[in-house]
């Protein structure tokens, strides 16, 4: 057990299970003699083996980000001051996977308001932009500053503003690389503020970096106590002891894998409580499933809603239940302490995790396939329209089956037969291309499915989740099958300066992910909503329909 951390909680691993405990014991060794933990501390590249060699070094600056990222507290102090006196106090961040899912997490366990768009749904982000513009600042994030997604908001913002006759570059915050393209327009167009990042650092570890703290901080939450979990947490995580969480997590998950757990089922077990990290799992699946999904090996996080839904404590022999909180309702692994100290915790853990595995857990091998063959579609609009025609109609339904699924029959039948091509201690994967506020009950899908079938079930906005376990889908192992949900749109969005609208973009990118995973030989199934209530409606009632 670690220090106690001054707010009463110490950074902790606990190990619930006997056999977990024995095997991950003897990989705790191996860590522990082999020095892994300070070799990491020390940024040494060569954890990870020749071929991870050259990409290690220029990714492991976060060990210290909780020392080399204190000049930032000021500024953003600063800015957030200045913005506020000027009445902007609402706070728009444009940002993918590594750029908005830290922040968010923040913004949420600490209770401050941040709208966050990662998404490519009209209706979400129209309904972000009818928000009060002359109080909002918008924060533009992207390390590579050519992320697709956030670009388009930056635009569509960008008029919004100047229609509504405010100086847009007074309200919008870069957050990137230095030598980005964002940060050459961000010059050119005089935007209010660049906060430049550090580049040794990729964007799932980039939590305690302008990143994290930029968003998060201009919303009012405290940054700097979050610096100090991540700073108390540091001695006993870079440790070469037995009693360390980072390496404890690491043996366990480890250990698991090797005995045929390839999933990892999160969920929060102090829900509710002061203090809780709300929306962890989230930050946490990038981490897992972006560092450690590929060469067809891997761990799949699988985010549940709470300890009592199905896949936890029922998540049987292929997966392992971890709380993030107090070891309950079936956990076989628990993490606690504060929000700044688990950033650190997982970073070093699945960072171990992938020296245990053999692969190198700071690239992506595998994203940039979906993004070329969105592309492509966006290049030849008429491949596109919208989608090849349905195999068959069920009320507000569409179907486009796939191989495994014939869709000769209604819904219900479409399912059953989908459903029946997971491969044994495979996985289903939802992914919802909808609006994640108006659309919420499309989350529900998840449990009905895991439910029915009693096969681990992951959820996932799109294009959200490929920035994120898309990467698994494609690299890790190939037992997913993938249910697409994709909607009609009420109203569409212009993306200035582009000859898409967003609503083609988002089609675009669940058509051209569909096409990737074919090709790697994964069943596909797509239910295009006519009406998005009555057809989600309609998609759960057909799931419950599977259990008579
Ligand atoms: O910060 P960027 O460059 O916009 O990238 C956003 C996300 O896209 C990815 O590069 C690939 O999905 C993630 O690793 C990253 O967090």
């Amino acid at each position: 057990m670690a220090d106690d951390m001054g707010d009463g909680r110490a950074i902790r691993v606990v190990i619930g299970d006997a056999e977990l405990g024995s095997g991950a014991a003897a990989l705790l060794d191996e860590l522990v003699n082999e020095k892994v933990a300070s070799r990491l501390a020390a940024q040494d590249a060569t954890l990870w083996g020749p071929d991870a060699e050259a990409e290690a070094s220029i990714r492991l600056s976060w060990t210290t980000l909780y020392t080399t990222s204190r000049p930032l507290i000021g500024q953003i102090e600063n800015l957030r001051a200045e913005l506020r006196a000027e009445g902007v106090d609402r706070v728009v961040l444009a940002g993918m996977g590594g750029s908005s899912l830290a922040p968010e997490v923040i913004a949420a366990t600490e209770g401050v308001p941040l709208t966050v768009l990662d998404t490519t749904d009209p209706g979400q982000v129209a309904d972000a932009l009818a928000g009060d513009l002359r109080r909002t600042v918008l924060v533009v994030s992207s390390k590579s500053g050519g992320t697709v997604e956030t670009d388009s908001h930056r635009r569509i913002f960008a008029k919004a503003f100047a229609d509504a006759g405010i100086d847009a570059a007074r309200r919008i915050v870069v957050v990137t690389d230095p030598g980005s393209p964002l940060a050459e327009l961000a010059e050119a167009e005089g935007y209010r503020k660049v906060f430049l990042a550090d580049p040794h650092v990729g964007g799932r570890y980039s939590a305690l970096t302008a990143f994290g703290l930029v968003p998060a901080g201009l919303a009012g939450a405290d940054v700097a106590r979050l610096l100090d979990q991540a700073a108390a947490a540091a001695d006993v995580l870079s440790a070469d002891d037995a009693d360390n969480p980072a390496l404890t997590l690491a043996a366990a998950l480890g250990a698991a894998h090797a005995a045929g757990a390839e999933k990892v089922v999160l969920t929060n077990t102090d829900a509710g409580v002061p203090g809780t990290l709300t929306g962890f799992g989230d930050w946490a699946e990038q981490l897992i499933a972006e560092s450690t999904g590929k060469q067809g090996t891997g761990l799949l996080p699988v985010v549940v809603e709470k300890p009592d839904a199905p896949g936890f404590a029922d998540a049987g022999s292929g997966a392992t239940p971890v709380a993030i909180g107090p070891l309950a309702g079936g956990a076989t692994v628990a993490t606690g302490g504060p929000l700044g100290g688990q950033f650190l915790l997982w970073e070093y853990a699945t960072a171990v995790v992938g020296r245990l595995l053999g692969i190198n857990p700071f690239d992506q091998p595998d994203v940039e396939a979906a993004k070329r063959a969105a592309r492509s579609l966006l290049d030849d609009p008429d491949q596109l329209g919208s989608g090849s025609p349905p195999s068959t109609v069920d009320g507000p339904v569409e179907i486009h089956a796939s191989a495994g699924a014939t869709g000769d029959g209604g819904l219900t039948e479409v399912l059953r037969d989908f459903l029946d091509t997971v491969p044994e201690r495979g996985y289903v994967a939802v992914q919802a291309y909808l609006d994640r506020l108006d659309d919420a009950s499309a989350a529900l899908l998840r449990s009905e499915l895991a439910r029915v079938t009693g096969v681990q079930t992951t959820f996932g906005w799109g294009p959200r989740f490929l920035h994120s376990t898309g990467q698994y889908h494609k690299g890790g192992h190939q037992n997913g099958i993938f249910l697409q949900v994709t909607g009609a749109h009420e109203r569409d969005l212009e993306v200035p300066g582009r000859p898409y609208t967003l609503g083609t973009l988002q089609l675009a990118q669940a058509l051209g992910d569909g096409d990737v995973l074919r090709e790697h030989g994964r069943p596909v199934l797509r239910l295009h909503l006519t009406d998005r209530a009555a057809g989600l409606a309609e998609i759960i009632r057909a799931v419950q329909d599977l259990r008579v």
